[in-house]
């Protein structure tokens, strides 16, 4: 698939909702329910992170059963971490940073790629190379709302999920922006809420983050 179909994935992934979660998954038994309560709380495009043992098999469970997800990996560091997540069904990835190893199995695969980048000169390499959907990370500590919206003049062919210290409370600044598609946190499926199998209170949370905006 052309980088041109694929960031067009991307963009309409991006379009569900204001806000993808990012998930930390510690018990794999957890993903249906949890990707259930996000998906009826009105937030679709679900992030599971490449960061614990259980990852892989989540993302596995939520392609194949909750009907209405878009189950992404996130965390993606290599080559390797992209085919094994394209196996269990991932349909988006997402990265923190690139890699010119990683940008080469991104081209060689129709898995759609979401990059991560956090300085111009990263953005224009990935502009180059034909993605103008980007995360930008760590969102908060790179400089927030107000490095973003430096970049929308000098770079308007570029769009972002930031991602990386964003809160309810601090997605507004970063939505209301014209460079910004919609915000990825993890404030949606706090380690409490997933250890307690409190579904109803992460559709809570889901519910708020889908009437941001
Ligand atoms: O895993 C990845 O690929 C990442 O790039 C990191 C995540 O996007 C952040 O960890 C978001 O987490 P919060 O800052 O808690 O909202």
């Amino acid at each position: 698939m052309s980088i041109e179909n694929k960031q067009k994935q991307v963009e309409s992934t991006l379009r569900l909702a204001p806000v993808v979660p990012v998930v930390i998954i510690e018990d794999a038994r957890h993903a249906v329910p949890m990707a259930r309560a996000l998906v009826a709380g009105g937030i679709p495009a679900i992030e599971v992170t490449l960061r614990t043992p259980a990852a892989l098999d989540a993302i596995k469970a939520i392609a194949e059963e909750v009907e209405g997800a878009v189950v992404g990996v996130g965390t993606v560091l290599s080559a390797k971490d992209l085919r094994a997540a394209h196996k269990a069904g991932a349909k988006f990835a997402v990265s923190p940073g690139v890699s010119p190893g990683l940008l080469d199995a991104a081209d060689d695969s129709d898995l759609p790629l979401l990059p991560g980048a956090a300085t111009a000169s990263e953005v224009m390499t990935l502009l180059e190379r034909g993605y103008r959907f980007l995360k930008f990370f760590p969102a908060v500590p790179a400089g927030g709302h107000k490095l973003l919206g430096a970049w929308a003049s000098p770079l308007p062919q570029v769009t972002f999920c930031p991602t990386g210290g964003i809160s309810l409370s601090s997605a507004p600044e970063f939505l209301s922006l014209p460079n910004v598609v919609c915000v990825g946190g993890s404030w949606l499926t706090p380690a409490d809420k997933l250890r307690n199998g409190d579904w109803s209170g992460i559709e809570a949370l889901a519910r708020e983050a889908a009437a941001l905006r």
